[in-house]
């Protein structure tokens, strides 16, 4: 505008000279002005004409800059020291959601979030300070009261025009801050997520860690377990050893490892490879277990007997085959023996049988009455088995006897019969009796001393008069029986023991039993096979034979003396109560010139012990001892006789325990 006016003052200046110079011109000259003036009005037309038109183009160019400011994608604005705002764009107040004219004049620390206010006095304090450009961060306030996230960028002016203002850019990163709270969000989650994975993954790892190593514990201890057991284990793939414990190689009597990479089949008897390799097939195919039972091939050259079981497994993420084996040589053996064994005996039993009928004696037994046929066949029987086997009947039935045939008839006969009368031990002295003592285990003890259960040991024990045995000694005996071991008094290791029982008595046992004087358990254990042998008056039939077999046994001639009819009958009226026992000894004595006697035994119950000292039963002279012993016996059988063989009554009579009678019996044969 200010241009124009001056324009025209210098026009209307020149218009003046001109006016001048014009009154002094011609009018050619006048004509050619007026020629130049109208080209030069033309002239001016144009560039006036150009200069309107850039004008407008300023004005074009002018409404654009102010449009680009005013709706910048981001927000501007100005402001002094003070942060009163002199200049915002529209896109600020679009931003803080007020009007353009409202932010004009306002403080710009009114838009700015109260915990930021610090920050953004820091921010302008700097700014001022240093004069450089500055950036942060920070919240300004909608007027909806949320919150927007912006990034501030401010330069102070220096120019001359706006020197000391503050021009400031102003970017909304709200939608970012929210993506990256978003993402942070996430990031965090997943981090979390992530770190529980990490510790999942680590307890896992851990898990692992452990688990491997116990299974390698356990693998260990399973190799360590699996090289110390007894039984044989042998792993086998392809067809060959991958792996054999030391019990397996040394079953096969080889070096540990020797049989490692060697095919099963190899020590394996060539008549049962057939077998076991079928076995193996099928446990192959079949997956299920199965035992087998074959000859093995010892280095030993030895008879091997091994039993086994072959089973499906996987060895080294292969199938397998496992295979556990035992020998069982010494037991297969041994069934071995006791088949053929049993085979014997059935025939022994079926030849014994077929002429039991007419059977007149059976073994060092006679007699052949129906009675002791039945004891023949239960000794039979009896002989046949391991089990403890219980004999009853009175006095001189002959017990022992009976005991001594199964015994001899047993698998044992080879092994000891060892006969105990248990009503002739001392108290005091069954457990020394029984398991032996060291010398100086209690006093008296002057040498060693094996017991029995060693000295029957693989035999027989025969437990006579078993009624006598006391309740502690019982206990003691059972656990023998049982355990098979003991310990002999005085000494600390064990002993082995594998004998038989047969035990007998003339008392009532089942009578014992119930007045609790054999224990319940120890009846059990011994009860398990009993014999009855009928005395001999309910056998009278057996007297001829009996009669015979001693006449014999005792005369000693090839033709032995006969009996005259009238002995006979007086022997067949008598009722026996020493059963054969008497019957030998009256037989003996008859045979040896002294009178029968038997009317008078019999009756006689309270006689007082007789001398029978004719001169025929004289004994002869010779050492006192002898003549002592001799003279003793005759006194022990008389009593005997007189008391109907009751070896109670018997001992009374002669005033001595019935332990010291039985004793004295045994030690004078009278058995
Ligand atoms: N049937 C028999 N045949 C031949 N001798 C027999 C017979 N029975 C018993 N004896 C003989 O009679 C004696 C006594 O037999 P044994 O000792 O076996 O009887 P016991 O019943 O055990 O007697 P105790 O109960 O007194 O111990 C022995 O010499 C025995 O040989």
């Amino acid at each position: 505008m200010d241009t124009l006016i001056e324009f025209r003052r210098k026009m209307q200046d020149n218009l003046h000279v001109t006016t001048s110079i014009v009154s002094h011109m011609n009018q050619e000259e006048i004509i050619t002005l007026i020629h130049e003036l109208w080209i030069r009005q033309v002239e001016l037309d144009i560039e006036n004409e150009a200069f309107r038109h850039a004008q407008h183009e300023l004005e074009n160019s002018l409404q654009y800059y102010a449009d680009l400011y005013n709706f910048a994608p981001m927000g501007y604005c100005a402001f002094y020291k003070d942060g009163i705002l002199v200049n915002a764009n529209a896109t600020l107040a679009d931003l803080l959601g007020v009007s353009r004219e409202s932010v004009i004049h306002s403080s710009i620390f009114h838009y700015v979030v109260q915990d930021d206010q610090p920050l953004f006095q820091q921010y302008l304090q700097e700014l001022f300070a240093t004069k450089l450009p500055q950036y942060c961060e920070l919240r300004l306030i909608h007027v909806s009261g949320s919150h927007i996230y912006v990034q501030l960028e401010s330069r102070l002016r220096h120019d001359e025009r706006y020197t000391g203002q503050c021009w400031m850019t102003v970017s909304n990163m709200t939608e970012r801050k929210q993506t990256q709270e978003k993402l942070e969000g996430l990031v965090r989650q997943q981090s979390v997520e992530l770190s529980m994975t990490a510790e999942q993954l680590r307890e896992e790892a851990e898990r692992r860690k452990r688990v491997g190593e116990a299974l390698e514990e356990t693998e260990r201890q399973y190799r360590m377990l699996a090289q110390n057991v007894a039984d044989g284990i042998g792993i086998i793939q392809d067809c060959r050893f991958v792996f054999a414990n030391t019990a397996l190689c040394l079953l096969f009597g080889l070096p540990e490892g020797a049989l490692l990479e060697m095919n099963p089949l190899d020590v394996i008897h060539a008549e049962y490879q057939a077998d076991v390799e079928s076995i193996l097939n099928e446990v192959e195919v079949s997956g299920a277990s199965e035992p087998f039972l074959a000859q093995g091939i010892p280095s030993t050259g030895k008879t091997l007997w091994i039993e086994g079981e072959f089973r499906v497994m996987d060895w080294k993420e292969r199938p397998a085959i496992l295979l556990t084996a035992k020998d069982i040589t010494e037991h297969k053996l041994h069934n071995i023996a006791l088949e053929q064994e049993q085979k014997r005996l059935k025939k022994e039993i079926t030849a014994l049988k077929s002429s039991m009928k007419e059977r007149y004696r059976f073994g060092e037994i006679i007699g052949k009455s129906a009675a002791m046929q039945e004891v023949y066949e239960q000794a039979l029987k009896a002989a046949a088995t391991d089990a403890s086997v219980f004999i009853y009947g009175e006095s001189g039935t002959g017990k022992e006897l009976i005991a001594r045939t199964i015994h001899d008839m047993s698998k044992r006969r080879d092994q000891k019969f060892v006969p105990v009368n248990c009503g002739a031990i001392p108290e005091n002295l069954f457990e020394s009796e029984f398991f032996g003592h060291r010398r100086g285990a209690f006093t008296g003890a002057i040498r060693d001393k094996q017991g029995l259960f060693a000295v029957a040991h693989k035999g027989t024990l025969f437990l006579d008069e078993l009624g006598e045995l006391p309740a502690a000694m019982q206990v003691k005996l059972l656990r023998v029986l049982d355990e098979g071991e003991f310990t002999p008094i005085g000494e600390t290791s064990v002993k082995k023991t594998d004998v038989r029982i047969i035990a007998a008595t003339n008392r009532n046992l089942e009578d014992l039993r119930r007045r609790k004087i054999v224990r319940e358990d120890f009846f059990f254990r011994i009860h398990v096979f009993t014999i009855t042998v009928p005395p001999l008056r309910e056998r009278k039939e057996d007297i001829p034979l009996l009669l015979e077999y001693f006449v014999r046994r005792f005369s000693g001639k090839d033709a032995p003396p006969a009996i005259p009819g009238n002995i006979l009958d007086a022997l067949q009226h008598y009722d026996w109560p020493g059963n054969v026992r008497e019957f030998q000894n009256v037989i003996q004595r008859y045979l040896s010139g002294q009178p029968l006697n038997l009317i008078e035994t019999k009756k006689e119950e309270t006689a007082k012990p007789r001398l029978m000292l004719d001169g025929k039963t004289r004994p002869k002279t010779g050492e006192f001892q002898e003549v002592m012993d001799d003279f003793e016996k005759k006194i022990i059988l008389e009593v005997l006789e007189q008391h109907r063989w009751n070896k109670s009554k018997t001992a009374a009579s002669l005033g001595i325990p019935r332990r010291t009678l039985y004793r004295k019996m045994e030690r004078y044969g009278i058995m």
